[in-house]
């Protein structure tokens, strides 16, 4: 069905007359980057949350900096983590060739996520289309609108209300934290210095911290990788929520949807017990996303670069 926000609507079959192809060259290419390396998945559906928590879906994320352009890949969350635009500018180029000036690069990011998902496993949904990109970017928003690791629950939860979402999109979503990698230094506090005691955080289950320690020693390394479920790290299911049972989840952001909140805590346990459960409300929380506050009619632009905004 069509979903409202912004100005226009969006809806699936808005390039089925203007670019028929677009799907299937988004999935081709989404395919082949993830058979070469099987993290991308995450990293493209990490992007176009990214991308939606800052003035919405308008592809603002891929932007570099140039001119009057401050790139959000150097604020917090992005710098030496956020990953995925050169598989994104290969889409486009192949989707400039079959219909010029038609896709935007902020459709393209969700129709990627949505592969993604498939790809590794997990559910399947009609992505609505129609957004346009943006003709700038927002640092301050990026380093302010998108939550941190060691946000407290509430500061979250805070965070996704401002989006127009609410707690069950926030633990819905964050189960996409079954699939893709987190550095040490995301999560490091956790293993030595919670509460600014010199004290672990005890919600991490000792043993994992102690396996955690031997590879996020307490300066260096800042940049070595983690599975975020390690159970299964490249298969899109709802161990993550297992984990979180188990007091086994790797982000202190993670952990406090199980230990801070009552009605938080319930719906992962909901999730841990029944994965059927999970995919049914994450397509509908990713649908919500898509849909923050796209740009439509003539808003914006269709991008030809996604990397820049079009020269006039
Ligand atoms: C709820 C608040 C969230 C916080 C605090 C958070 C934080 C993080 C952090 C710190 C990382 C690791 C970054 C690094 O160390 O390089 C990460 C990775 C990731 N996040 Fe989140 N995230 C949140 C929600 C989400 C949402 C809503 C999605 C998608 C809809 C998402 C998808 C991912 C994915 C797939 C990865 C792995 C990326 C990769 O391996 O390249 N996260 N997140
Ligand atoms: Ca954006």
């Amino acid at each position: 069905g069509k979903t409202y926000g912004g100005g226009g609507y969006l809806y699936p079959q808005f390039y089925d007359h203007s670019c028929p192809k677009a799907q299937e060259i988004v999935k081709h290419f989404v395919a082949k980057a993830v058979a070469e390396d099987p993290r991308m998945a995450a990293s493209l559906l990490r992007l176009h949350f990214h991308d939606c928590f800052v003035k919405g879906c308008d592809a603002s994320v891929l932007l570099d900096s140039s001119g009057t352009i401050i790139s959000e890949k150097r604020s917090n969350p992005n710098r030496d983590s956020a990953r995925g635009f050169e598989v994104i500018d290969e889409i486009k180029a192949a989707i400039e060739k079959e219909c010029p000036h038609t896709v935007s690069c902020a459709d393209i990011m969700a129709l990627a996520a949505r592969d993604s998902t498939v790809l590794t496993g997990g559910p399947n949904w009609d992505v609505p289309l129609g957004r346009r990109d943006s003709r700038d970017a927002s640092l301050s928003g990026s380093n302010n609108n998108i939550p941190a690791p060691n946000n407290t629950f509430q500061t979250i939860l805070t965070k996704f209300k401002l989006q127009g979402l609410d707690i069950v999109d926030l633990v819905a979503l964050s189960g996409s934290h079954t699939i893709g990698n987190a550095r040490c230094t995301s999560f490091r506090q956790r293993l030595y210095n919670q509460a600014g005691n010199g004290k672990p955080d005890y919600t991490l289950d000792q043993s994992y911290a102690a396996h955690l320690r031997t590879h996020c020693p307490k300066s260096g390394g800042d940049q070595n990788l983690f599975f975020l479920d390690f159970v299964s790290p490249v298969k899109f299911d709802n161990s993550y929520f297992k984990n979180l049972l188990a007091y086994k989840g790797l982000l202190s952001s993670d952990e406090v949807l199980f230990t801070k909140n009552a009605e938080s805590r319930k719906l992962v346990k909901t999730y841990a017990y029944n994965q059927e459960l999970f995919f049914q409300q994450f397509v509908k929380s990713m649908i919500k996303m898509g849909n923050i506050s796209p740009l439509t009619g003539y808003k914006g632009e269709i991008r030809k670069y996604c990397r820049k905004v079009n020269a006039y």
